[in-house]
């Protein structure tokens, strides 16, 4: 008897769960969101011992970046590059990027070059087996709360990306935003340019608002545009010029993004209102 009221509630359950996840898109967002996270948790336990081979090493971050190039597919996301040509092959330099949620994983992962480390929030640290393969992968992690303590570790970070060999990738606006916009630029990444006189390589990822809004509980499949900037030269600016420099690449990567995200296709094919036209995407590549 136990264990037919089991079973009736086990296929209660199995018809439910599918119904619920189609009907309600809050249900289908959580459910989206959870596997996400937990998905990259997982990952991680595998990525641990494989990187603890080499102890913390930025070269670690190839085996990260290979376990999750793949989730783009379980999610229906094309990412589409444009610019690769931007990358230079040898110097270090630092990567500047807007960040609408913590989807940007994905497109981060589809591009980031050899040897290059993201600069993140010290409380990712804390994040299970997550933090540990983060750490093993040489990812630096600054604490917001404290402004001297992120103030030195990145000016640490200038002396490393010189001596070791390695790129910086930072999240300049400090924070996740979704607005259609980009917050104002905090100046740390530029000052460690300016500290490390190497140039800046912005990279935009196009809004995600036709297939992800978290405040909409919306997570759909969709096309995300991630394109490369040409590089913006450091050498002879002084701290001075820090704020300038922010300015300036703020505003080129809010005209890019902008231009990426408002130009939605004619009505054709699947993605038809999701990706941004391929003429406009012709008209950056000539740029
Ligand atoms: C297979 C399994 C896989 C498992 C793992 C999967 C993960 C893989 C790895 C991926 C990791 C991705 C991680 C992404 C995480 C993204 C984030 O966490 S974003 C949040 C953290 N990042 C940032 O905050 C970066 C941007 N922030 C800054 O640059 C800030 O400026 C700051 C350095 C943090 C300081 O911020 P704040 O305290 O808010 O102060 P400000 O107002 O910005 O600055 C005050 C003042 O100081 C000047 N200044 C800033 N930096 C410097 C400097 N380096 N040198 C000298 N002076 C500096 C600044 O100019 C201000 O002065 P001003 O006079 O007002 O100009
Ligand atoms: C035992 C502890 C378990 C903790 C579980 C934590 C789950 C974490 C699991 C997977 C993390 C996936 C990697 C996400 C990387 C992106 C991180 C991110 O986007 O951070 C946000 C940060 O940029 C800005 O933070 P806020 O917007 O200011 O907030």
């Amino acid at each position: 008897m136990d264990l037919s009221v089991a079973q009736g509630l086990l296929i209660c359950l199995l018809i439910l769960v599918p119904l619920l996840y189609e009907w309600s898109p809050s249900f289908k967002f959580f459910c989206k969101m959870a596997f996400f996270y937990s998905w990259i948790l997982a990952l991680a336990v595998l990525a641990i011992p494989i990187c603890a081979v080499r102890g913390r090493n930025v070269e670690n971050m190839k085996v990260l970046q290979f376990m999750l190039l793949h989730i783009k597919y379980l999610y229906g996301i094309k990412i589409d590059v444009k610019g690769w040509e931007n990358f230079p092959l040898k110097e270090p330099y630092v990567v500047v990027s807007n960040h609408q949620s913590s989807i940007d994983l994905l497109g981060m992962m589809e591009v980031l070059p050899s040897r290059c480390v993201p600069i993140a929030k010290r409380e990712l640290m804390y994040a299970g087996t997550v933090g540990l393969a983060c750490w093993l992968a040489g990812v630096i992690f600054i604490n917001r709360k404290k402004t001297d303590d992120a103030i030195s570790v990145m000016s640490e970070t200038a002396q490393t990306m010189l001596k070791e060999d390695v790129r910086v990738w930072v999240f300049p606006e400090g924070t996740r935003n979704q607005d259609g916009s980009m917050l104002p630029f905090k100046r740390g990444a530029f000052h460690l340019a300016v500290q490390a006189r190497v140039p800046i390589i912005p990279v935009v990822m196009s809004s995600y608002k036709e297939f992800y809004n978290i405040k909409e509980n919306k997570f759909t499949t969709g096309t995300c545009v991630v394109r490369i900037l040409p590089r913006i030269d450091t050498k002879g600016l002084t701290p001075d010029d820090v704020a300038d420099l922010a300015d300036r690449t703020r505003q080129t990567m809010l005209s890019t993004f902008l231009q990426l995200s408002s130009t939605p296709c004619p009505a054709s094919g699947e993605h038809a209102g999701h990706t941004p036209c391929s003429a406009e995407r012709e008209t950056h590549d000539v740029q």
